[in-house]
């Protein structure tokens, strides 16, 4: 349920926020007139928004703009839904917008927009300190005599009658401490005049020339809070970081930039605050790309909720789903057909690899197929010469010359099979795209090009991201984490040309995961080395400082698959004592097999299902149902794990491609766990049936 309650609740919340607004609006507009030189404009619009007291904002009016000898600020109001920096005008003429100007009498009136801009940027600056995200901070125009409501960029424009309701129907971000604090922070920076004096306390009511007319209508500020408490709740991090973290988000670059840190240190968050305030100071489109399909649509959607207002230049995107459009646009044709492609790889194992020294290695094709894709392709290599010298990055176990020659014997067969098929593979897919990037640039091009999970990418992937966003001034960030890892890839940034000396940084804080989850989730890749596009690590130990809150580890060790699934299903019903509570939980599973299986199940138990393929990031009150690889970047307060740890080898002493498959087997595991935020339940078969099909895998 949002907030406000149930529909009557909420109704009658939204009538008595508007009729106490009303009774406030006397006193307001009484106050206003003791605003020293107030012309009734002023008076009126200060009126209006003081009644907004009632609501829990505050007002500051005629403020001093540091920095500048003689400018002022009209006003800044502070409240729920976020800080106002405000601009009153009086003009006969009517305000209009047209192909991004504003004007009025056919007179250009952008340098007022600008200033306006610059006035908001230097209150930004101001409550950075405080933790406040510049997408919190919003410049308003307020036309004193005229109804229009409608956005230039950034800026909203409000007739004065217009006013309190956008105001009280904003989302609430905001809590009241929050509010004072604000509020105090910037009447220090922003000073108010010596012959300024406001005093907010209301005075009893006077008669007045404005007897009997209201200052705005009281059922569209009743429908306005009715908007208000059906919005979702603004989540804390949408408004409020740390101060390292608004300080990332706002820094200028003057290159590429990484910034790093382990699993839920907030670096998404980051990233998502980075583009709103890249947004905020240009012009140009902002990509921002994922590897993971589904992630994109969430991270869109939080966007939206966390600033709305620069939605529309954002593009959320995965990077395959950027290339295939990109391609398309430029008419080039890439048949894209990943099971005929498949097909031909199974057609070139049969021919030269099965019988080949590659099974002294790995004798699993699916290694191999790997290797294509990850190595081969995915570092664009053209010929064996390169092939035999190339560093396999993220791929532990060492190739003899031999082994080499076999796999690229294999590479070319595969390509040889794919091509007298005509189809394409996802690296062609990207190899395509930077090639036709190469010959002609993304017209127009993208202000800012944002990677997240750039661990899974491949280097042909980053090298494609970079010829977009070429190494200009805050042009490229990479945001990721190496022990997170998902696919056996791998390279150094250097190799894609990229140069971040300097512009790094690492986040540290961990705002997900509860203590006992985290360190149940640190233990398990604590000896695994990892690559960090950087350099290697030698191991998975890392400072992670807490933000300590409740949670819990359950292990359930079940002595048979009937008896395990029965005890998922009790957990699962238990934790769901309300409704929506099934909203929060997600059940996650190693292969497609299982999610097929697990969603059988619950479904005969009567519990609500969302595959992860579906989930945009709004609350459904379904069980969220993926694979480890489709969960990554999410998050959810309980996760359950069944036969978390049936593809985890018993012993240490395998061999080296084994011991690749178990390390990129426990990074799995680890991504998984680190997703739950209260409650992470991890299941497992004990008895003999159990350890029969960890056996049985091990063998396949
Ligand atoms: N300043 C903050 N205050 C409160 N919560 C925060 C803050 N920053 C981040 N969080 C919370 O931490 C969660 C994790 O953040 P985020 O997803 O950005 O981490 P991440 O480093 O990208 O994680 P991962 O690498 O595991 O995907 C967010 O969903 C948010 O709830």
């Amino acid at each position: 349920m949002g907030a406000g309650g149930s529909a009557g609740a909420r109704g009658r919340r939204a009538r008595e926020d508007a009729l106490e607004l009303a009774r406030r609006s006397r006193e307001a507009y009484e106050l206003a007139g003791r605003f020293e030189a107030a012309a009734e404009a002023e008076r009126r619009v200060a009126a209006t928004l003081l009644s907004l007291t009632a609501l829990g904002w505050r007002l500051l009016v005629d403020r001093r703009w540091p920095g500048s000898r003689s400018a002022n600020v009209d006003m800044i109001t502070v409240g729920p839904g976020g800080v106002f920096v405000i601009d009153v005008k009086r003009w006969r003429d009517v305000p209009r917008v047209d192909d991004g100007r504003l004007t009025a009498g056919a007179q250009d009136r952008d340098g007022e927009v600008r200033k306006l801009l610059a006035m908001t940027r230097t209150a930004e600056e101001q409550v950075a300190a405080l933790g406040l995200s510049p997408v919190a901070v919003r410049p308003l125009m307020v036309f004193a005599g005229h109804r229009l409501d409608t956005e230039l960029g950034r800026v909203r424009l409000l007739g004065d009658p217009d006013a309190v309701n956008a105001l009280v129907a904003e989302p609430k971000r905001l809590t009241p401490a929050m509010v004072r604090a604000v509020t105090a922070h910037l009447e220090e920076a922003f000073p108010a005049y010596e012959t300024t004096v406001l005093d907010e306390r209301p005075r009893a009511s006077t008669s007045s020339d404005t007897e009997g007319e209201a200052l705005f209508a009281v059922e569209e500020v009743e429908q306005a809070a009715m908007e208000s408490l059906l919005h979702a709740p603004i989540e804390q991090w949408m408004t409020f970081l740390h101060a390292d973290q608004v300080a990332l988000a706002r820094r200028d670059w003057s290159g590429p930039a990484r910034i790093s840190g382990p699993a839920g240190t907030g670096k998404t968050v980051v990233g998502l605050h980075r583009a709103a305030h890249l947004a905020a100071r240009g012009t140009g489109r902002i990509l921002y790309v994922t590897y993971v399909n589904n992630l994109p649509r969430v991270q869109g959607q939080l966007f939206r909720r966390m600033a709305g207002t620069f939605a529309d230049r954002v593009e959320f995107t995965s990077l395959h789903a950027w290339a295939q459009a990109f391609l398309a646009d430029r008419g080039v044709h890439v048949p894209l057909k990943r099971d005929r492609a498949a097909d031909a790889f199974s057609r070139a194992w049969v021919s030269v690899g099965r019988d080949s020294l590659l099974t002294e290695i790995d004798p699993n094709p699916g290694y191999w197929e790997e290797e294509i894709h990850y190595v081969i392709k995915g570092r664009g290599l053209s010929s064996l010469d390169e092939y035999r010298s190339v560093a396999r990055y993220g791929r532990r176990t060492a190739l003899q010359t031999a082994h080499r020659e076999a796999a690229w014997l294999l590479y070319e067969e595969y390509e040889m099979l794919r091509g007298e098929r005509g189809v394409c593979d996802f690296s062609d897919v990207l190899l395509a795209a930077l090639a036709e990037l190469s010959e002609r640039p993304a017209d127009p091009p993208y202000a800012a090009v944002i990677v997240d999970e750039i661990q899974d990418l491949t280097l042909t992937g980053v090298r494609l991201l970079n010829a977009l966003a070429g190494d200009g001034p805050n042009g490229l960030l990479l945001i990721g984490d190496g022990q997170q890892a998902v696919y056996p890839g791998g390279f150094r940034l250097g190799e894609a040309g990229i140069g971040i000396k300097g512009r790094g940084a690492v986040l540290r804080t961990n705002y997900r995961n509860a203590a006992e989850i985290l360190q149940t989730a640190m233990e398990l890749v604590s000896d695994d080395p990892f690559d960090d596009l950087d350099g290697p690590s030698p191991n998975g130990r890392r400072s992670v400082d807490l933000t300590y809150h409740d949670g819990r580890v359950l292990r359930v060790e079940a002595a048979d698959g009937a008896d395990h699934d029965q005890r998922l299903v009790e957990a699962i019903k238990e934790l769901a004592d309300g409704p929506g509570a099934f909203a929060d939980m997600a059940v996650l599973c190693r292969s497609l097999k299982e999610i097929g299986d697990y969603h059988r199940l619950l479904t005969r138990a009567g519990i609500p299902v969302l595959r992860l393929e579906n989930y945009d990031g709004r609350p459904v009150d379904a069980v969220k149902l993926g694979t480890y690889r489709r969960a990554k970047g999410l998050e959810f307060k309980y996760v359950f794990l069944p036969h978390h740890d049936a593809d985890l080898p018993a012993s240490t002493k395998e061999a080296a491609a084994d011991q690749e498959r178990a390390e990129l087997a426990r990074r799995q595991l680890f991504v998984a766990m680190t997703r739950a935020r209260d409650l992470l339940w991890l299941g497992s078969v004990t008895g003999t049936s159990g350890r029969a099909r960890r056996e049985d895998r091990r063998s396949r």
